[in-house]
């Protein structure tokens, strides 16, 4: 839904998405829309997202030698891109998500890689209200979930994210695409979907430099085009 004089983002309700997924299941079938483990969908953005970051290891090596590879997974769900990915490429993680139930799975879901000492911690809330400790991320990856914020507020969050990254942090920006020009509201989350051109200008706003970016291979032809975006800070 968007309408001249309305833009898709305005209709956007933080409290109507925190009910939509309350009221999910904590699965992973849940938290990708009925595209669970039965389906490809979840290995095949997993093997795209190892993918990408492979492609990347050269521009991502740490500055500092003694520094550590912590990451920050927004928007986390249950935990599923930090159980299924980004713990084979980061040494600590932190994760973002403002819903309960899924906070509380995400502890069943990363009891193991807790045990390892791999679980930083856990932010119970939006991305609106997330500040980033300054300095402290190497990778700030953010899927799926950047459509419950309008582009006023998530050309702050960027904002927020570049002072919170270590030098040569890159954040990862992986989202559906509309296939056109145009943003689109689903009031069934309270989300926009945007087009690619709108998430070009939006890293341009927040002083960020696209550095890569890749479509997701191998999904369902009636699923939303997947495109991964990595940004570094712009040259000050
Ligand atoms: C489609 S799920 C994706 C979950 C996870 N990123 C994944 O790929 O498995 C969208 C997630 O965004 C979360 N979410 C909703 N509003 C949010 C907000 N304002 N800030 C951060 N996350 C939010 C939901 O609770 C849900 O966990």
């Amino acid at each position: 839904m968007s309408t001249p004089d309305k833009p898709a983002d305005s209709h956007i309700d933080y409290n109507d998405a925190i009910d939509y997924w309350t009221q999910t299941p904590a699965t992973v079938d849940g938290v990708l829309g009925g595209y669970g483990e039965e389906t490809i969908v979840p290995t095949m953005d997993v093997l795209g997202s190892n993918h990408f970051l492979r492609k990347l290891k050269s521009r991502m090596v740490l500055e500092t030698p003694d520094a550590r590879k912590v990451a920050a997974d927004v928007g986390a769900g249950i935990g599923r891109v930090t159980k299924t990915m980004l713990y084979k490429h980061c040494d600590v993680i932190d994760l973002v998500e403002p819903v309960k139930p899924f906070c509380e799975q995400m502890e069943v879901e990363l009891k193991d890689l807790k045990a390892e000492g791999k679980i930083g911690k856990i932010f119970p809330i939006g991305m609106q209200d997330w500040v980033p400790e300054k300095g402290k991320y190497w990778l700030i990856w953010c899927q799926w979930c950047v459509g419950h914020l309008p582009d006023e507020e998530l050309v702050k969050f960027f904002k927020r994210c570049v002072e919170g990254l270590q030098p040569n942090g890159t954040i990862i920006v992986k989202e559906n695409n509309t296939p056109t020009e145009t943003d689109d509201f689903d009031p069934t989350d309270s989300s926009v979907t945007r087009c690619d051109t709108k998430f070009r200008q939006l890293f341009e706003q927040s002083g960020l430099k696209l550095i890569a970016t890749d479509r997701q291979k191998g999904l369902p032809e009636e699923l939303y085009p997947v495109r991964m975006y990595a940004l570094k800070p712009q040259a000050p």
